[in-house]
């Protein structure tokens, strides 16, 4: 490689939202020991939503979960923006993660005995800063929730708790959304809506989304799909067609 061209390789990692570099994460030791991943290189352009697919196994969580900052690589590197997170101290890693990115769940993972607005708060409080009624009233009415602030998680649908959990993700105006299996736990006409939503907050906000989802029809929502197998990168599509994805999935078994 030229100098140029090194130059212009390093830079288009820098200039990513997000990138890893030769990721590794192994689970357990000696002979019970599991390659979750071994040595994913990937960078994601600010304001681009990414769908990362694959058979059950793969490595698709664990991926989420170490760009998240969430579970750290046994080897490799996570950068968000041009700050290197992969070896940050916990305390550290955790402030940066109130601030810089936010995840959304299968399970919602709301506070049932908090209302509404004490659950998109909660990110807030535990940073220590003090409440921002505005920004959480924001927060909701651009999931459709305005006015909801006193329901108890309970007492909404489960689309309506998905969407209190990316207001709660949104709040504090993450750089990157993570999102693992959002729809998982809804209906399709649901899980469109939420979709939806994750893709109007990469064009309107210019955020970058990461998902993870085994739906080739989510995936179609997405500016490209990864592909993984056995803890490897194997395959990636752009501006993909969920008949595209369901295709190169079932080429990989998944
Ligand atoms: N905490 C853990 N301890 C041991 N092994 C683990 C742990 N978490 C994941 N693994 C293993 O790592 C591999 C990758 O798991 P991961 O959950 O990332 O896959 P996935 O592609 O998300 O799967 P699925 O689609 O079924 O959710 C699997 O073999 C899994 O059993």
């Amino acid at each position: 490689m030229t100098t140029a061209a090194a130059t212009a390789a390093h830079d288009g990692v820098t200039d990513a939202a997000l990138s890893a570099v030769g990721l590794h994460r192994q689970y357990g030791r000696g002979t019970a020991a599991v390659q979750a991943l071994r040595g994913v290189s990937v960078a994601f352009a600010p304001g681009t939503f990414t769908a990362v697919m694959g058979p059950s196994g793969s490595g698709k969580t664990t991926l989420l979960h170490c760009l998240a900052g969430m579970d750290r690589p046994t080897g490799g590197t996570v950068r968000w923006g041009r700050t290197e997170v992969s070896g940050l101290p916990e305390r550290r890693l955790a402030e940066l993660r109130r601030t810089r990115v936010g995840f959304v769940f299968q399970a919602f993972n709301l506070m049932p005995a908090m209302t509404v607005g004490q659950n998109v708060e909660l990110p807030g409080r535990l940073a220590g800063r003090p409440p921002e009624r505005a920004a959480v009233r924001e927060a909701l009415a651009r999931v459709g929730l305005a006015g909801r602030e006193r329901h108890r998680p309970g007492q909404l649908s489960g689309g309506q708790q998905q969407r209190v959990a990316i207001a709660r993700a949104l709040v504090s105006r993450p750089e990157v959304l993570f999102a693992d299996e959002p729809t998982g736990a809804l209906d399709r006409a649901t899980g469109q809506e939420v979709l939806g939503l994750l893709r109007s907050g990469v064009d309107t906000d210019g955020r970058t989304c990461v998902m993870v989802t085994h739906d080739p029809v989510a995936a179609g929502y997405a500016d490209r799909v990864l592909l993984l197998a056995d803890g490897l990168l194997v395959d990636e599509l752009t501006a993909p067609t969920a008949a595209q994805v369901a295709e190169r999935l079932s080429r990989l078994g998944g």
